[in-house]
């Protein structure tokens, strides 16, 4: 049977249930998901002046064929873009700037030296998100820098993160798509602090000072990433979830929602609807903790398919910005981002094909029998010939068929740059 057959036949027993699975691609086609560019690298960045990766994250693995340069980046992301359906957007670091060999500090990045991405994504008509990196430079080199004690050091990164914002704001306005500029800090401490309200308390401040520069909404829009712990902070992280929540629910900014960035059993998928019913937007960094916050590919699982349905059932894909954030060295990179942003997309498709309105009105009834029988038995209805019609609809290789694509790259691209 030809992937057309099977999705015809597919297609009747999902509209059994009134489900459209029309309906459902045209509105999965229009979600873009901001595809992060450090799983290209391994968040190695450009600058001129490369440093260690720091900030208590760790990228494991040796694969060959990393990009070292932004066109192998680029060229990269253009062979993952091209085998995932849809229009997307670039996640970008402050670490990918382009300085033509110029050494030019954190704080002193302008837009112009993200002229070529800027470039690139409208040849290729993607959206731009931003992210000051506070991490991997001598500033950042005791784990701390928002909340730094030192106030050299942290008006040195208020100054990054302004520029940041001023970036974005670039980026949205060339592009004519809003950005969103995210801020993640590593600042915390391993051990057991003596004083856990004095840090934050900089924080605010820092953040304070930073939101004070106006930017046009319109261009850019700013969240804030809450993190439990990392290497090295395990005891104390100072942007805790609980601060940056009412940071941003106070100062109107976004939460970002890391799904590694909680305890091992705390669900993001779990807080999309609480946080939604107190702030319009929400945004997400879909990642997989494997014990840890550890980075792994994503994975079409459980609590994939679970931020899926609570994204679609409340109705939320304009409010939720999807992010992802994974780095894996072990394997092709191509491959991580083609499989991870598979994933995601294929979740917002399942979530659209569930009988999402009769499944709230078991619940509302009382009737958890029919409501856990229904909920299990779509887990097999013919997803997989829906998605496989989807790919071919949207041009794109149809099942594992990628994955030849992928080894040819590898072959004729990746194998030829230096180890
Ligand atoms: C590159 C990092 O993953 C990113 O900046 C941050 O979002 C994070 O998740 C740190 O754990
Ligand atoms: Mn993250």
């Amino acid at each position: 049977m030809s992937i057309r057959d099977n999705f015809k036949s597919a297609k009747k027993q999902y509209e059994k249930w009134g489900i459209s699975v029309e309906d459902a691609f045209e509105k999965v086609k229009k979600v873009p998901v901001s595809i992060h560019c450090w799983q290209g690298d391994d968040i190695g960045g450009f600058e001129v002046n490369q440093q260690e990766l720091s900030g208590g994250i760790d990228v494991t693995g040796n694969y060959p064929g990393k990009a070292t340069t932004p066109e192998e980046l680029r060229s990269d992301l253009e062979k993952a873009l091209s085998l995932i359906p849809g229009k997307h957007r670039i996640n970008l670091h402050a670490i990918y700037a382009e300085t033509e060999g110029e050494v030019v500090d954190r704080d002193a990045l302008e837009p112009k030296h993200f002229q070529n991405w800027v470039d690139w994504a409208k040849e290729h008509e993607l959206g731009l998100d931003f992210n000051p990196t506070l991490f991997s430079h001598p500033m950042a080199e005791d784990g701390l820098t928002l909340a730094h004690p030192d106030k050299e050091v942290r008006d040195f990164w208020i100054r990054h993160c302004i520029q940041s914002r001023k970036i974005a704001a670039y980026f949205g306005k060339e592009l004519g798509t809003q950005a969103l500029t995210n801020i993640w800090i590593p600042d915390g401490y391993k051990d057991i602090p003596s004083d856990r309200l004095t840090p934050r308390q900089r924080l605010k401040d820092s953040l304070d000072e930073i939101f004070s520069v106006e930017i046009n909404e319109s261009h850019n829009v700013d969240a804030v990433e809450s993190k439990l712990f990392g290497i090295g902070s395990e005891a104390y992280v100072v942007g805790s979830h609980e601060f940056y929540m009412g940071y941003a629910l106070k100062n109107n900014k976004l939460c970002l929602l890391d799904t590694g960035h909680y305890h091992p059993t705390e669900m993001v998928s779990n807080k999309i609807s609480a946080m939604l019913l107190y702030s319009d937007k929400l945004a997400l960094h879909v990642s997989r903790p494997v014990r840890w916050d550890s980075d792994h590919v994503v994975i079409f699982d459980d609590e994939l398919r679970e931020i899926g349905l609570e994204i679609v059932r409340n109705n939320a894909l304009d409010k939720v910005m999807i992010g992802l954030d994974f780095f894996d060295a072990s394997i092709n990179r191509v491959a991580a981002w083609t499989i991870g942003t598979r994933n995601m997309i294929k979740a917002l498709l399942y979530a659209s094909l569930l009988p999402n309105e009769k499944l709230k009105e078991l619940q509302e009834k009382g009737n958890f029998t029919d409501r856990l029988a229904l909920m299990e038995e779509f887990k097999t209805y013919p997803f997989g010939a829906i998605w496989d019609y989807y790919c071919e609809m949207q041009g794109v290789p149809v099942q594992e068929n990628w994955l030849d694509e992928v080894k040819t790259y590898e072959q004729s691209v990746l194998a030829k740059r230096e180890a």
